[in-house]
């Protein structure tokens, strides 16, 4: 047994992860010997809403029910939804009752960071937009917040543990803890210590708010590091005023002394807001809470049709359904054995057959994925 508070895979494909209402229903359609074959469906909204979100974390819930006698139909990873069903399983009820909770806490919270991230790289397509937010969560879920951001289309991540799980590597340089363990006054032998023992392939960018004013810090940066590739500037919220001052400042006084080359990242409470304000200043952020802070989306699974006639309870739509995107960014949803819209790409494809995953989960597929659907639907245009 582990000494931290996290509940092993081997709980969660078991079923174990399940609320305990789930084992006393299984109990009692033991006990009265029924096992309706039923279609189920994870749905936010039930009508399109207008308001989108990317959804994420299909590939753990594909090996949640993989090996239960199940088919299961799924959006791509990246896919955008505003209502209707985002995924869909047919089966007999009993041998997945108890799957349901884990099912809806893989896609719920990983949609959530990977909406998030997609508003931010949204925000600034050309920058680098990186991942710096698993410090403000449990550390057991590093590699679902990384996987989202990639998901969302941010273009790198900073987990070690969570990039091996992704089989990505973690990027990033230096805490102010760097800079404070040389002292202050002493900003240059960090940078310096920095430059001289890390591998030659990570990005020299300085961070350059520790001690005294940004620009002061970021010209000396500049002068102590010959290729430096640039400089972090992260100013705490109490001494911020005008960060957008602060970035411009910094970038006119590194190009008066010929270090154009030189790029300015920007992090600390950076949101899709603060990077459209500063994007024209800054070529780079990091975002930590945004993404990794995100609230889970609302996900429910109810059944929508037992031995093949339609059922639900009341606020939801019976019936197996589809939902179609359409060229100009409509998301449709209607009836399964219906016409679909003009035009309308069916977004619900097979992910189980028989218990077997029928599909190839790629990351940054679902990236592209996730940024074209935006600019087809608008997400974070503005
Ligand atoms: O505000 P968020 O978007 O969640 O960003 C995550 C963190 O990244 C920056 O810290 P930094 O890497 O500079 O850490 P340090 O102050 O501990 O050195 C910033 O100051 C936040 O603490």
């Amino acid at each position: 047994m582990s000494s931290f508070d996290i509940v092993p895979p081997e709980a969660i494909a078991e079923g174990r992860a399940t609320d305990a209402y789930f084992d006393r229903t299984v109990e009692a359609l033991d006990h009265a010997d029924r096992n309706p074959h039923v279609v189920a469906e994870v749905t936010a909204d039930q009508f399109p809403t207008g308001e989108f979100e990317a959804l994420a974390g299909v590939k753990d819930a594909a090996h949640l029910l993989a090996g239960l006698p199940l088919d299961a139909y799924a959006l791509r990873e990246g896919q955008l939804f505003d209502g209707g069903p985002v995924c869909r399983i047919e089966g007999p009820y009993r041998d997945f009752a108890v799957y349901e909770t884990a099912l809806l806490g893989f896609l719920s919270h990983a949609s959530a960071a990977a909406t998030s991230a997609l508003r931010a790289k949204r925000a600034a397509p050309d920058a680098q937009v990186l991942s710096f937010g698993t410090r403000h969560v449990h550390p057991a879920i590093g590699a679902m917040v990384e996987r989202s951001a990639l998901i969302g289309g941010m273009d790198g991540i900073s987990n070690v543990a969570g990039g091996d799980v992704i089989d990505r590597e973690a990027g990033g340089t230096m805490p102010h803890a760097l800079v404070i363990a040389f002292g202050k006054g002493n900003q240059a032998d960090a940078w310096r210590a920095f430059d001289e023992a890390v591998a030659p392939e990570v990005p020299r960018i300085a961070l350059c708010d520790t001690y005294s004013d940004e620009t002061d810090e970021a010209i000396r940066a500049a002068e102590t590091i010959p290729e430096l590739d640039g400089v972090r500037i992260d100013t705490t919220g109490s001494r911020r005023g005008n960060f957008r001052h602060i970035l411009r400042e910094v970038r006119w006084e590194l190009d008066a002394r010929g270090h154009e080359d030189v790029a300015v990242f920007a992090s600390g409470g950076i949101t899709p807001e603060t990077i459209r304000e500063l994007r024209d200043v800054a070529d780079g952020f990091g975002v930590g809470s945004y993404v990794s802070n995100a609230d889970p989306v609302d996900f429910a699974l109810d059944i929508v049709e037992v031995e093949g006639e339609p059922a639900a309870k009341r606020g939801k739509l019976s019936g197996t359904k589809q939902v179609y995107r359409t060229p100009d960014g409509g998301h449709h949803v209607g009836l399964a054995d219906r016409e679909g819209p003009d035009d309308g790409e069916p977004l619900l494809e097979p992910l189980l057959e028989d218990g077997e995953i029928v599909r190839e989960f790629e990351i940054e597929a679902a990236g592209q994925r996730a940024l074209e659907d935006a600019e087809r639907v608008g997400l974070g245009a503005e």
